[in-house]
């Protein structure tokens, strides 16, 4: 039977931002009652008066469901000096409420709102705070008016809350005239939940600023596979398939776009006999062309007195008791005398070799050195290599604000106006560098500073836009040394010779003989599972001398049976089974256990770690756990509800469980994720999947991921189809064009 109760609400016990789901306690002439239901907009302190029905719970007894509420004026004086003094309205307390509501009594509400400047009679309040409290009422109502407007068309409590605080009172003509407006505006809303609310509004299906929307979300989710532009063919077939209108619509509104500058057009030859019309968001035509002009600027070549280097580079070789091959000295003399050199080669043929050569190099001419690379991972294997403090790039350009990395609205204290002090930099695995990244460093470099870029251009093109590293090869307009031989200590390497072999299409022999690279052939998806279990339980640390945590699998996809996700649950299963010594905790993506590894999966710079010394005494601090770290779940505490994970070199780190989105289970990791990063010894489990994806260049990259052993598991057709697979990643990039009308 529906009941009608009324009351202010006392204390809001649980409340879901998201959905609006709320528990509080109604307070009516003295007697607590527990409401439950949905409230898009409430707080304490607030007189309501809602319709549902009395039920009793098992366990929280005597409880009121509500079906719907209405928030009341208050109407007497008690109720405004409670909704006054709740703490809703800053400044204002419970003791300055009631000597107010004294004053004034019923009227107080309209005092308020029609003559504000009165409150300033009562002591203790100036001209100014009186505007401000009356402000604050005013603001109120306004918020939760157009609250409730936006429920109808079902946006979400949160959502709701963003959207009036970008518009506040034009919420109701950017809705009714433009929804599609909150897709630019609001970071995190995008097209489909702009589209969605459009829809319930009623707007048409071919409205212009649906199909100007529609075509700016097509070319924002293609940079998101990595194009920095989309042929205007492509652009309006993907288009014409998310908006369900056809491509005839669409010329007028693009004309339109790119008055407004919101698009680049460009005719463009795009490897074709006639040239075609290309489309760019504006903003990464210029990420570009900036970029292509700074590159300009850098590539310059200094006069050097050539015998006097090739002397320098002599002493260090004998000192250092090597003898660099011809082209690694080609290399060391070039940075010498270069603004800008790229320095290429696969594994074992001695780039690092030659980076140290360079530092030892640039250091005998008391020339200050910068080393960085694109992850936290790769930062700290060019450290460990060259005995030099190597940091992310993201670290060196000093990333300020921002928790979010990889966007474009990321900003850096290093840059134009505060550019780096140095006079060498050495960025280690370029081919992980995307266009924005690239350009956020060249920003912070001038000109006279040398720049030395060191990748293997064969691994996987960067997550982010662009093909940075690529296209200034393709450009032919910098110094460039590419390293091909393996040398004689690598070549001792099945994983570096096999590598090699890939690389270059040639078969692999996969006879097992080999100490180090290995391939199991089995055809059974259970089968294969069982196998890797076996080997990191039992096989692989013994034989690699490693612990069973640092042995990981790498699988090319995330979803199906031997994609990263069901691995990582069978996995979790078999070496980390759950015990009454565990503790556990559920999330949306599953259960993390005491004892998991687990994996930091977008960069942190604000996040606090500490080193424990005896005693659990902090014996260390420091700020930053980066996208890709691997670490241990140590504690579970369900009452702080904090979880604590241990990463490399005992650096503790504490998530609150708001938090646990960033982290991920890492017995398995997929292959793009182990970009940059090294391990002992890494298991691949290859069965079949979308050409597409099993290329020759990800078979690569996940070799070469190994130090000491690869372990294949799975069909050798589909690992001979991946060395076949020589389809690099189309990228529609135009860096090296721009560059070469720089030449
Ligand atoms: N000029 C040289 N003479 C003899 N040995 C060399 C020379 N340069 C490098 N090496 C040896 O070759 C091996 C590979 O070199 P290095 O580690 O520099 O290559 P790399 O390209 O950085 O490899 P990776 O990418 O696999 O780390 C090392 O054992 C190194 O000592």
């Amino acid at each position: 039977m529906e009941d009608k109760v009324e009351g202010y609400v006392e204390h809001i016990i649980f409340r879901n931002e998201e959905n609006g789901y709320t528990v509080l306690n109604l307070n009516f002439e003295g007697n607590d009652l527990t409401c439950v239901g949905t409230f898009q907009y409430v707080s304490e302190g607030e007189y309501l008066e809602a319709t549902g029905e009395h039920t009793s719970h098992a366990v929280y007894g005597e409880q009121f469901k509500v079906e719907s509420y209405e928030v009341k004026v208050p109407q007497d004086a008690r109720a405004m000096e409670r909704y006054l003094g709740s703490g809703a309205i800053k400044g204002v307390g419970a003791a300055l409420a009631a000597r107010i509501v004294r004053r004034f009594k019923e009227d107080t509400l309209n005092i308020i709102r029609e003559e504000p400047e009165r409150l300033a009679e009562i002591k203790g309040i100036s001209d100014r705070k009186a505007h401000e409290i009356a402000g604050q009422i005013a603001e109120k109502a306004q918020m939760q008016d157009a609250i409730i407007y936006m429920s109808q068309y079902g946006i979400s409590l949160a959502l709701a809350l963003k959207i009036y605080n970008q518009y506040s009172d034009k919420v109701y003509s950017v809705l009714r005239d433009n929804p599609y407006k909150i897709a630019e505006d609001i970071p995190g809303v995008g097209f489909k939940t702009a589209d969605e609310i459009a829809s319930r509004i009623g707007i048409r299906v071919d409205s212009q600023f649906r199909i100007r929307s529609g075509l700016f979300y097509v070319l924002t989710q293609a940079s998101v596979n990595g194009h920095i532009y989309l042929p205007k063919d492509v652009l309006f077939r993907r288009a014409s398939e998310v908006l369900q209108v056809p491509v005839q619509a669409m010329d007028q509104q693009l004309m339109d776009m790119a008055i407004e500058r919101k698009v680049i057009l460009k005719e463009e030859k795009d490897g074709q006999e006639e040239p075609c019309t290309i489309v760019y968001a504006s903003q990464f035509y210029y990420l570009e062309l900036d970029t292509a002009r700074m590159l300009h600027d850098l590539n310059i070549t200094c006069q050097d007195d050539h015998i006097q280097i090739e002397h320098r580079i002599k002493s260090i070789e004998s000192r250092e008791n090597i003898e660099l091959d011809e082209l690694q000295r080609q290399a060391v003399a070039r940075a010498a005398c270069s603004g800008l050199l790229i320095l290429t080669g696969g594994p074992g043929t001695g780039k690092t070799t030659t980076i140290n050569t360079m530092i030892q190099y640039f250091e005998s001419e008391g020339m200050d050195i910068l080393l960085a690379a694109p992850t936290g991972r790769a930062a700290k294997r060019m450290t460990e290599t060259t005995g030099y403090a190597a940091s992310t790039i993201h670290r060196l350009l000093e990333l300020s604000g921002s928790v979010e990395e990889s966007s474009a609205n990321v900003t850096f204290e290093r840059n134009q106006d505060n550019p780096l002090e140095t006079d060498v930099i050495i960025i280690d695995e370029m081919s992980m560098v995307d266009i924005n990244l690239m350009h956020a460093l060249l920003l912070a470099i001038v000109p006279g500073t040398r720049l030395i870029l060191v990748g293997d251009v064969n691994q996987l093109p960067s997550v982010g836009p662009g093909s940075v590293l690529r296209d200034m090869i393709r450009s032919n307009a910098f110094k460039m040394v590419e390293l091909t031989r393996i040398f004689r200590q690598a070549a001792k390497s099945d994983i570096v010779v096999n590598a090699h072999k890939i690389n270059a299409g040639e078969s692999v022999t996969l006879d097992n003989k080999s100490r180090d690279f290995f391939f199991l052939k089995r055809f059974d998806v259970n089968v294969i599972l069982k196998v890797i279990v076996v080997l990191i339980q039992q096989k692989l640390p013994k034989y690699v001398e490693a612990d069973a945590m640092d042995i990981q699998v790498l699988a090319p996809m995330r979803k199906g049976a031997l994609g990263v996700e069901n691995l990582n649950l069978v996995l979790q299963r078999y070496l980390n089974s759950p015990s009454q010594e565990k503790k556990e905790k559920e999330t949306v993506r599953g259960v993390f256990r005491e004892g998991d590894k687990v994996m930091q999966i977008k960069n942190n710079y604000q996040m606090e770690w500490e080193v424990r010394g005896a005693n659990n005494f902090a014996a260390e601090q420091g700020l930053g756990v980066f996208n890709g770290d691997l670490g241990v779940i140590r504690e579970i505490n369900s009452y702080a509800e904090t979880l604590t994970v241990e990463y490399d070199e005992h650096r503790f780190v504490e998530y609150t469980f708001k938090q646990l989105d960033e982290l991920e289970l890492a017995y398995a990791t997929t292959i793009h994720k182990a970009q940059g990063s090294e391990y002992p010894a890494v298991i691949i489990p290859l069965l079949g999947g979308p050409r597409m994806l099993m290329t020759r260049n990800l078979l690569y990259t996940a070799v070469t991921r190994a130090r000491k052993c690869v372990m294949l598991v799975g069909s050798d057709v589909t690992f001979q189809a991946m060395i076949d697979n020589h389809k690099i990643e189309n990228r529609y990039t135009t860096l090296a064009e721009r560059i070469t009308e720089y030449k």
